[in-house]
């Protein structure tokens, strides 16, 4: 089974759907977000993906008036928030800049108010956080707009992806495989999860996303079959933000798709053959009649 985003189909034989995640990697700067989507369109990406959250809803209680330093000065970990979110004009500006780009845009929603927001902006598919995939109210919310939805499955035990699946229906649904460390390391990423999704909800697409440093990992997991892949990128890995560091610049993203792209050609179909090319080595090499 396959899902489709605008012209792109997720699943069966269709190419993965690379998904480069621009997250607060833009640092609330339009200028940056749209240098991020120029990264991601000369890549061969598919796709750009943001962050949408409401503060004063999606920020845990704990975590408001926790100090931090940021380029803008000492702020709390609320107003930070604030003034990393971006409102609807320069949403319209970069959404308008990706599709002028060749790009799905769309992002994941942290809030309900947030669903709201994007829907009005009329964006094709939604994407869930793993750290939303506990949220009840907001897979309702998703589920209702009748949009493809986008699933990561980091930091949830099987039982708990049992329950969104529950909420989000099949239908239109697309799982990621997530580890959500950051960097993550290899024995932390698990890849064989990624049949072992696909057995457990048959029909669903499942992709990978990836927080570790390098390609390796995310080729493995396409190797291993996932239908998307979705990275952070990033135009330099120093610069100020929590997810800069476990991010792949220009250059790294450019070689992840070129590389995607030639195992999915040698992953093949299965089916034993003699390859034309093999025909002269046989003529030369193995004796009539052994
Ligand atoms: C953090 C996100 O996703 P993931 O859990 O796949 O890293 C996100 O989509 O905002």
């Amino acid at each position: 089974m396959s899902v489709t985003i605008g012209s792109h189909q997720i699943g069966g034989t269709a190419p993965a759907f690379v998904i480069a995640e621009i997250g607060l990697n833009h640092n609330g700067s339009v200028e940056i977000a749209k240098q991020l989507i120029d990264v991601a369109a000369d890549a061969g990406a598919n796709a750009v993906k943001f962050q949408k959250r409401t503060p004063e809803i999606s920020t845990p209680a704990h975590m408001r008036d926790v100090q931090r330093e940021t380029p803008w000065g000492t702020m709390s970990y609320l107003e930070y928030r604030y003034r990393v979110e971006f409102d609807r004009d320069q949403y319209i500006e970069i959404g308008d800049y990706a599709t002028l780009r060749g790009l799905e845009w769309f992002a994941s929603p942290w809030d309900v108010p947030s669903v709201d927001f994007l829907e009005d902006l009329g964006v094709r598919a939604h994407k869930v956080a793993s750290a939303s995939l506990t949220d009840i109210e907001l897979l309702e919310a998703l589920r209702a707009t009748g949009k493809p939805v986008i699933l990561s499955t980091g930091m949830s035990t099987m039982e708990e992806i049992d329950r969104a699946v529950a909420v989000l229906g099949t239908d239109k649904l697309v799982l990621l495989h997530a580890t959500s460390t950051y960097p993550m390391e290899p024995n932390e990423a698990n890849l064989r999860m990624i049949p072992v999704l696909r057995d457990r909800f048959p029909g669903v697409p499942v992709g990978y996303s990836g927080h570790e440093r390098g390609l390796q990992i995310s080729l493995a997991a396409v190797a291993m079959g996932a239908v998307a892949v979705e990275r952070h990128i990033t135009l330099d890995r120093t610069m100020w933000g929590s997810d800069h560091a476990a991010s792949l610049e220009p250059g790294g993203l450019s070689t992840l798709v070129r590389d995607i792209r030639i195992i999915e050609e040698a992953r093949g179909d299965g089916v034993k053959r003699v390859f034309p090319g093999e025909e002269a080595p046989k003529a030369k090499l193995r004796r009539v009649g052994a």
